[in-house]
């Protein structure tokens, strides 16, 4: 398996700010990434960095083996959607289309046509005009029809609605299945992409906090639902990662169970579900602020 991204002790200082602190990952080519985080974490200073858009204060960042800072070579590979993505003041949507295959050697125009049907853009609109939701939909069709090796979505989809947004992730899948290629996406919309994502990356207060194949994440934890006594047993001798209860019923997480375990479970009238991939990023983004606020 190829890295695609290599980044070792990578740290970012604005002023008095730590926006990343010490980061060390590696990005799998082919797969899909998700990069979590709660605001401020540091997920857009990251990506930054990632596309040679800002200069690491101190550490190492390889971008196909290479640094990405104005280098040409490493940066034609590369599509980077932002939320904030800006265009010249005069331009329409068909000038965004038409100047795409300049930046990007893989577009497919075909492509990128039968997705404007699918969002209804507007082509011959100024982009200046266009909503929030059709604003952040052109950033999307750049950002598949790009077919780039290694592709970000920086919360590509502010004011998309739900049907515009499920088209995204129906599409993304579709075509990378077809084209597997690098994506790193980040969002807050975390059970909408959960199962879009096959490695997850969380950020907290500038630091990778996980850094886990997205099924071993998925299998980490359960949620045992019953009578308040018939959970308390089961759980007896286990890691409680978190608890909750209304009178006589307990729901409480905990790690991983064997086929056996969940025999028991079942057998005691117990329900099991998995936590979902929110659920374990705020449990993983609270205790570090709790941590980190005992140790301030
Ligand atoms: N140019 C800058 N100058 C000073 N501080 C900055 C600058 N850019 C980012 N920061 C700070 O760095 C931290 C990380 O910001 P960043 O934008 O990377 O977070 P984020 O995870 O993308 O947040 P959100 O989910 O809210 O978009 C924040 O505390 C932010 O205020």
């Amino acid at each position: 398996m190829n890295n695609v991204i290599d980044v070792r002790h990578l740290t970012k200082q604005f002023g008095n700010v730590r926006a990343v602190d010490d980061v060390s990952f590696t990005v799998e080519e082919n797969r899909i990434y998700g990069l979590l985080g709660r605001n401020g974490a540091g997920k857009t200073t990251l990506m930054n960095l990632l596309t040679g858009q800002d200069f690491a204060t101190t550490g190492d960042i390889r971008v196909f083996g290479a640094t990405p800072v104005e280098n040409a070579s490493v940066l034609q590979h590369v599509c980077f959607i932002k939320e904030s993505q800006k265009y010249p003041d005069d331009f329409l949507v068909k000038h965004v289309l038409r100047s795409a295959p300049w930046f990007f050697e893989n577009w497919d125009a075909d492509y990128a046509e039968q997705l404007v049907d699918d969002f209804r853009v507007p082509v011959k609109r100024r982009i200046k005009k266009l909503s929030r939701g059709q604003l952040s939909a052109v950033g999307v069709i750049v950002g598949l029809a790009s077919r780039a090796p290694l592709t970000f979505f920086d919360e590509p989809y502010l004011g998309l609605d739900a049907v515009a947004r499920q088209i995204f992730y129906d599409r993304l899948l579709e075509d990378y299945a077809e084209r597997p290629r690098t994506v790193i996406l980040s969002t807050h919309l975390i059970d909408e992409v959960s199962n879009l994502l096959e490695h997850v990356l969380v950020i907290d207060q500038g630091r990778i906090v996980l850094d886990q194949d997205a099924e071993t994440l998925r299998e980490s934890a359960t949620v045992v639902v019953g009578t308040r006594s018939s959970v308390d047993s089961f759980v007896a001798d286990r890691e409680v990662l978190h608890r909750e209860g209304v009178g006589g019923l307990a729901s409480v997480t905990v790690g991983p169970l064997s086929s056996a375990d969940r025999k028991v479970a079942y057998d005691s009238g117990l329900e099991l579900s998995p936590v979902s991939l929110q659920q374990l990023v705020i449990r993983k983004t609270n205790t570090s602020t709790q941590e980190f606020e005992k140790s301030a």
